[in-house]
């Protein structure tokens, strides 16, 4: 023999063999999973990016966009109901397997999506992702989570509500219990009267699952509403002369945007910024400082009104990278960026004791009035944050009422409905200053439900704009 055996048929030139690939949108909320829970990446930022990669559009991606939010969104209460569902404890279960979990029980239970396809397709998922001896687990447990429904799981892994309503809703509405709580707190609801005095807080709860609209502003003096309306096809804002609320789409598409004549910011970001820049003020009013600028949505709107009024703006940010945000948002505008701490007040030249008329705090925050815009925020953020925050937002408070004159005005503002950062934190300030609090609602004419002042919490459920929380405070 030659070594030269039978000749084997040509084979036909075929590309390399390539497994057939589980459906598209379910893998992108699957990696998007993955990339949240073992990376820290922010769902928001890493899921649009991985549509347009992979040219998933449409329908499809409106579904991968659900079914990934809503699952991270859901994490809490659907660990709930696979604890029961899985023979081995959750947290002996690989990570990627319980994201898979995770994903089939959402469609599962809050998607229409049928039974036996949401448990068929995300097996599929798994067997590629994780190999098939897991994805047989998978299958089990899907199955047994599969064999009721939403409301019946609930009756099982909430406790009654009567007796235990925080642990209720937070089951319910999927957010840990200390921020039920903190919703409670602030919005004056006491759990010790059982689930039927939390009526509001469950609203409020129930506001962050549900989708939010994209807000736009449009900066004064650099594009009319009606003409970024006609560009946009959204639909004029309720509240703030400049915003606009989209349907869907991207907005970096529409090309006002782009070129910063416009940008995207909710509306309660909008009034509170036009708050401190409308605020009576006697004397000068020419200098502006922003004193926690970054990324540079609110000093983008105080840049363009103080175009408008001959003022100028300093715009402090403690990180470079945001400060270069707050430059690139500003071009064209007469917007000063200083990188430096905002405590700095007095020995930094550039932030004079005294040196400006309107001073904006929009302090670091556990930003707990965001959350249906993150959707992981919720279970990212914890307890202990809150007191580090409250004393940065202290700080930052005391050293804007610093830097401004007498007679000038300090907008403080945080995301956040929390009561430690809000108003029991300006009523710290008031006393450790001596600041007199200006009612704030005449300055946020025709907004409805805004309490009994002086200083104005917004909501998501109240207002449909983020819980920001606003206090004007004036320099005696
Ligand atoms: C809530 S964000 C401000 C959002 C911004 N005003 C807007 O509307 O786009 C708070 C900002 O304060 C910055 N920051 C945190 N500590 C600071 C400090 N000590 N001095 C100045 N900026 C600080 C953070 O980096 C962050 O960019």
């Amino acid at each position: 023999m030659t070594g030269q055996g039978p000749r084997r048929p040509a084979r036909k030139a075929t590309r390399p063999y390539k497994p057939p690939q589980p459906d598209a949108p379910r893998r992108a909320a699957f990696d998007t999973l993955v990339a949240v829970t073992a990376r820290g990446a922010y769902a928001n930022l890493v899921l649009p990016g991985m549509l347009a990669d992979r040219r998933i559009v449409g329908r499809d991606a409106a579904f991968a966009t659900e079914l990934a939010y809503g699952t991270l969104r859901s994490t809490g209460q659907l660990d709930k109901v696979l604890e029961l569902c899985s023979s081995r404890p959750l947290k002996q279960v690989d990570p990627r397997v319980l994201e898979l979990l995770r994903l089939g029980a959402y469609q599962l239970l809050h998607m229409r999506v049928p039974a036996h396809a949401a448990v068929a397709a995300t097996v599929e998922v798994a067997r590629v992702a994780v190999t098939d001896g897991p994805a047989k687990f998978v299958n089990a447990v899907l199955r047994r989570v599969a064999e009721r429904e939403f409301d019946a799981w609930m009756v099982e892994v909430a406790p009654d509500p009567e007796k235990d309503p925080v642990a209720h809703l937070a089951i319910e509405h999927s957010h840990p219990e200390w921020i039920v709580r903190a919703f409670a707190d602030a919005l004056g609801e006491k759990p010790a009267g059982g689930i039927g005095a939390l009526a509001e807080t469950a609203a409020a709860l129930a506001a962050d699952g549900a989708p939010a609209a994209t807000h736009l502003v449009a900066r004064p003096g650099r594009i009319d509403r009606d003409e970024l309306l006609a560009a946009s096809g959204g639909t004029a804002g309720r509240f703030s002369p400049y915003a606009i609320y989209l349907d869907g789409g991207d907005p970096a598409a529409i090309e006002a945007v782009r070129d910063n004549r416009a940008a995207v910011q909710d509306e309660g970001s909008q009034l509170c910024a036009l708050a401190l820049a409308n605020v009576e003020l006697a004397g000068a009013d020419e200098r502006w400082l922003d004193l926690c600028a970054g990324p540079g949505g609110k000093t983008g709107v105080l840049g363009a009104l103080a175009a408008q009024r001959g003022a100028s703006v300093v715009a402090v940010e403690q990180a470079e990278h945001r400060a270069n945000l707050v430059a690139r948002t500003t071009e064209g505008l007469p917007v000063t960026v200083v990188v430096a701490d905002g405590r700095s007040v007095g020995e930094d030249p550039r932030l004079p004791e005294g040196g400006f008329d309107r001073v904006l705090v929009d302090a670091p925050c556990t930003g707990l009035g965001a959350l249906r815009r993150r959707p992981e925020a919720r279970w990212r953020r914890q307890l202990a944050d809150v007191k580090p925050l409250v004393k940065l937002q202290r700080e930052l408070a005391v050293a804007a009422l610093t830097a401004v004159r007498p007679g000038g005005v300090v907008g403080y503002v945080v995301c956040s409905p929390h009561l430690a950062e809000t108003r029991v934190q300006v009523a710290d300030v008031v006393r450790r200053t001596g600041a007199e609090l200006v009612d704030a609602r005449p300055l946020l004419p025709d907004v409805p439900d805004l309490g009994a002042g002086p200083t104005v919490q917004l909501w998501p459920h109240r207002q449909g704009t983020d819980a920001m929380f606003l206090a004007l405070l004036r320099r005696k």
